[in-house]
């Protein structure tokens, strides 16, 4: 059974996936709205669900192998990457010291195409790390999926460096879903809406 958006979003809050309260994000950033995908690992039936959803968004992508940003997206990136029958690459977060000293583990080759997937854009830093590592490597990267883009300038970033991003919720969207289905209220969203404008990363200046 597929779950609609709005249901997946009321899933997600109730599973602890948004935090709301003002939270130190990122590198000292601070954030009136926290989404921690990291909770999806203790509810698998959500995180089949969300992979579902973020395997439709891919389907008319052409990828030869799929690549999760660690830690977050790393079982997304397993589940989808089996239930559509793609191989998968894992990205380190740091080159192994020993033995094969990789930094990428699995099977490429130079040009094949890797799809990334990610839970979380804010300023884009984080994917396009794994994007240059990939690239270094000689893969082909021009496609990102992610669960939530918090629409605070990290879709342009990455789409200046070539990346087209396909998102499941933007953060107007999760909140208004989470609005109408009583989650959270007026005072929140509005706080939540002023958070967007306010806190902006437009530059690769401005990246974390
Ligand atoms: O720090 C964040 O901006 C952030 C906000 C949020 O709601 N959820 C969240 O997981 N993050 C973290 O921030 C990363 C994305 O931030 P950028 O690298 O700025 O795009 C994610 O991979 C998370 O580590």
């Amino acid at each position: 059974m597929t779950s609609t958006l709005q249901d997946l979003a009321v899933q997600l809050f109730d599973a602890g996936a948004v935090r709301l309260e003002d939270i130190e994000a990122k590198v000292g950033r601070r954030t009136p709205i926290y989404f921690d995908l990291r909770v999806i690992v203790s509810h698998p039936k959500l995180m089949v669900a969300v992979s579902h959803q973020l395997e439709k968004l891919i389907k008319d992508v052409h990828h030869d192998m799929i690549c999760g940003v660690p830690y977050a997206a790393l079982p997304l990136a397993v589940v989808i990457s089996i239930n559509t029958d793609r191989p998968m690459i894992m990205k380190r977060k740091e080159t192994k010291l020993y033995a094969t000293k990789k930094l990428l583990e699995g099977v490429y080759q130079k040009n094949q195409t890797c799809l990334v997937v990610e839970d979380v854009v804010t300023s884009g830093g984080s994917l396009l790390e794994t994007v240059e590592t990939l690239r270094k490597e000689g893969l082909i990267v021009t496609h990102a999926v992610i669960v939530l883009e918090r629409e605070q300038g990290g879709a342009s970033v990455l789409e200046a460096n070539g990346i087209t991003v396909k998102s499941l919720f933007t953060l107007t969207n999760l909140v208004r879903m989470l609005h109408k289905a009583g989650r959270i209220d007026n005072d929140t969203v509005e706080l939540i809406f002023d958070h967007i404008k306010e806190c902006q990363f437009g530059t690769k200046d401005n990246l974390e």
